[in-house]
């Protein structure tokens, strides 16, 4: 039996009243391999609030990316239905990026000039470019860093590098598969606070890929844990602890327990 603690999200407004930002209606998704149809994800409905920050969490090979991946417009649903903005997702869009696990960089061009890729062709003048890229190295922490290659700086840079390459695009919902999970654990606690003060700031909504339910509690409004074969969503948890959150704390650890059980079923 497991414990549903209400929702408070401090400092994010009240959801009442507002149309989701992404839904999800009854999406079943399967792939064919070598003329077999394996189910991959069955009966998913999911509504995410704007400004919400959202994790989904499940055993390995559960769907997480291949949902993510719909939810980008990468993959094409099956059955049912998956609208943002109220709109069917037709394809990737600008309103929607994704953070990798890989950092995905283009290795041959500095760090300011990848933050700065996708602004070209958007029609602002160079020097507006220039500053754009400016603050934005700002916010993530490597002004120093602009001219360097990805490959003369560290992991952890290299992914806020990539952080601030799609939040220059100012989309309004991000999407992370699993994008900390090749970081040592105290840059991953940084990258957390990193996000977290990012979204605070911008109010984009976040749907999170991982594994960690540490990483879950950390950061998310609501957790949607999966269950597997095929996937599907076996609950959704509201995380009602105050923010900031105190790792260290009672109602912390609480959480965490209830994920792991909740997960250990699966
Ligand atoms: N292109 C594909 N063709 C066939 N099967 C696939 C394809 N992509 C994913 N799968 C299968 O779909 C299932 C879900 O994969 P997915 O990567 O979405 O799971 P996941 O929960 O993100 O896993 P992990 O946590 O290990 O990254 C897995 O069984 C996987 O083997």
């Amino acid at each position: 039996m497991t414990t549903q603690l209400k929702v408070l999200s401090a400092g994010k407004p009240s959801d009442a009243g507002k149309s989701p930002i992404l839904e999800v209606r009854e999406l079943g998704l399967h792939f064919k391999v070598n003329g077999a149809v394996l189910p991959i994800l069955e009966n998913i409905g999911l509504c995410v609030q704007p400004g919400e920050m959202m994790c989904v969490l499940g055993p390995s090979g559960c769907g997480k990316t291949t949902l993510l991946n719909v939810l980008a417009g990468f993959l094409k649903p099956g059955t049912g239905h998956v609208l943002a903005h109220g709109q069917p997702i037709s394809g990737p869009g600008p309103d929607r990026c994704v953070v990798f696990q890989e950092d995905a960089l283009f290795p041959w061009l500095t760090v300011a000039e990848n933050i700065g890729f996708g602004l070209k062709g958007k029609g602002f003048s160079r020097r507006q470019r220039r500053e754009m890229v400016e603050r934005y190295l700002n916010l993530v922490g490597l002004l120093p860093f602009g001219g360097y290659l990805p490959s003369e700086i560290s992991g952890g840079m290299r992914q806020r590098v990539a952080l601030a390459r799609v939040l220059i695009l100012e989309p309004a919902i991000l999407l992370m598969d699993e994008p900390f999970v090749a970081l040592d654990s105290q840059t991953r606690q940084e990258m957390q606070q990193l996000l977290l003060s990012l979204w605070k700031r911008f109010s984009h909504t976040v749907v999170f890929v991982t594994h960690d339910v540490r990483e879950a509690v950390t950061l998310a409004d609501r957790v949607v844990m999966m269950d597997k074969n095929p996937g599907r969503i076996k609950e959704v948890v509201d995380i009602g602890l105050q923010r900031p959150r105190d790792p260290a704390g009672n109602l912390f650890h609480r959480q965490c327990v209830q994920l792991e059980e909740l997960l250990r079923n699966t």
